[in-house]
């Protein structure tokens, strides 16, 4: 089998100057020089037969980059090293229903093999012999393709760093609200439970005195970690205020919610973080409210789950209160 050389099958016509033509003048090319300009061009260019997808020519850039081929072997297995038509040939989209050329298409792809990036034009044209074949011209655009995954990586993650709260891992504030009122609008909706439990913690202010605001940075992150480790996926939990938390719970009934705040006051007063020599023992205080069809607003919801917790805390901290149901 004989590897095909690229200057085979420029069309002779396309590249011999016709003395009998007067617009052929100084502009015209030869063709070795037509040859020398397309394995000269930093870009990939081939043509392959439409129906048979046999590769008829590539030039020096292809040959470089992604492999010589020999006659009989079609685009895709010397592009794409594929046992197969591509799942993405644009073929369909170069010619209309009547089988006519429709102009240029424009995509871009990773390429299979050298995983590279590619801006590709795309057109059918008819060859010399007369027949329908696609014409590629692939740009190697891995560089600025690179850049744009950056940048979007680097949105979504500043995206998620605009929700989290930096010290916890929770949801800060501002989330917690987004997420809540579209948990409140859900459960109305639906006419399902949405239950909020709210905690601060207790004598905050004495940690960060004796131990040093370090100290009480180092409590704060012991406490967000013990929530995530206990709510679930369609939970929300937040840092709402400096030792102040919230969650709202879906489909959670009083008693489960009940039950939820217990175990986190019991688990937050067998908590025991470990600060330089010192050991740490926060508590914190709870109050827990149910959604009514009354509540318009996120905050009237919580407004009742803070009255509950301020209620824990008047009656000696470290403590569950539930804002009764009337
Ligand atoms: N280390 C640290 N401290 C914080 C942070 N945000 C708020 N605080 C502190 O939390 C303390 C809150 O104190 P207070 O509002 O008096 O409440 P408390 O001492 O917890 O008392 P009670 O709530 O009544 O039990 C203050 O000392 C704040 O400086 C933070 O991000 N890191």
């Amino acid at each position: 089998m004989t590897t095909c050389k690229a200057s085979r099958t420029i069309p002779a016509r396309m590249v011999d100057s016709d003395p009998a033509d007067p617009s052929a003048s100084s502009g015209s090319v030869t063709n070795a020089g037509l040859q020398t300009i397309l394995d000269n061009l930093d870009a990939l260019v081939y043509v392959a037969d439409f129906d048979t997808h046999e590769l008829l020519y590539m030039n020096a850039y292809g040959y470089k980059n992604l492999g010589s081929f020999e006659h009989g072997q079609t685009c895709w297995e010397v592009l794409q090293n594929a046992d197969g038509p591509c799942s993405f040939c644009t073929n369909h989209l170069l010619v209309d229903n009547r089988g006519e050329a429709t102009g240029i298409h424009v995509w871009e792809f990773q390429n299979k093999v050298n995983k590279r990036w590619y801006q590709c034009r795309d057109q059918a044209i008819e060859w010399t012999d007369g027949r329908l074949v696609r014409l590629e011209i692939a740009t190697d655009i891995t560089d600025r393709k690179n850049m744009e995954l950056a940048l979007k990586e680097a949105h979504k993650k500043a995206e998620a760093d605009s929700r989290q709260d930096g010290l916890t891992r929770l949801n800060n504030r501002r989330a917690f609200f987004q997420f809540g009122r579209k948990y409140l609008k859900q459960a109305h909706r639906n006419q399902t439970s949405l239950a909020a439990i709210m905690f601060d913690l207790d004598h905050f202010k004495q940690i960060n005195d004796s131990y040093g605001h370090e100290a009480g940075d180092a409590v704060l992150r012991e406490v967000g970690n013990l929530l995530l480790s206990r709510i679930r996926e369609s939970d929300i939990a937040a840092r709402i205020g400096g030792e102040e938390f919230a969650v709202l719970l879906p489909d959670t009934s009083q008693e489960q919610a009940m039950e939820l705040a217990e175990r986190l006051r019991f688990l937050l007063q067998e908590l025991r973080v470990r600060f330089r020599q010192d050991v740490l023992r926060p508590t914190a205080s709870f109050g827990v409210a149910m959604l009514v069809p009354e509540d318009e607003r996120l905050e009237t919801l919580l407004s009742r789950a803070d009255e509950a917790m301020y209620l824990s805390k008047t009656e000696g901290r470290d403590r569950v209160h539930l804002f009764p149901q009337f």
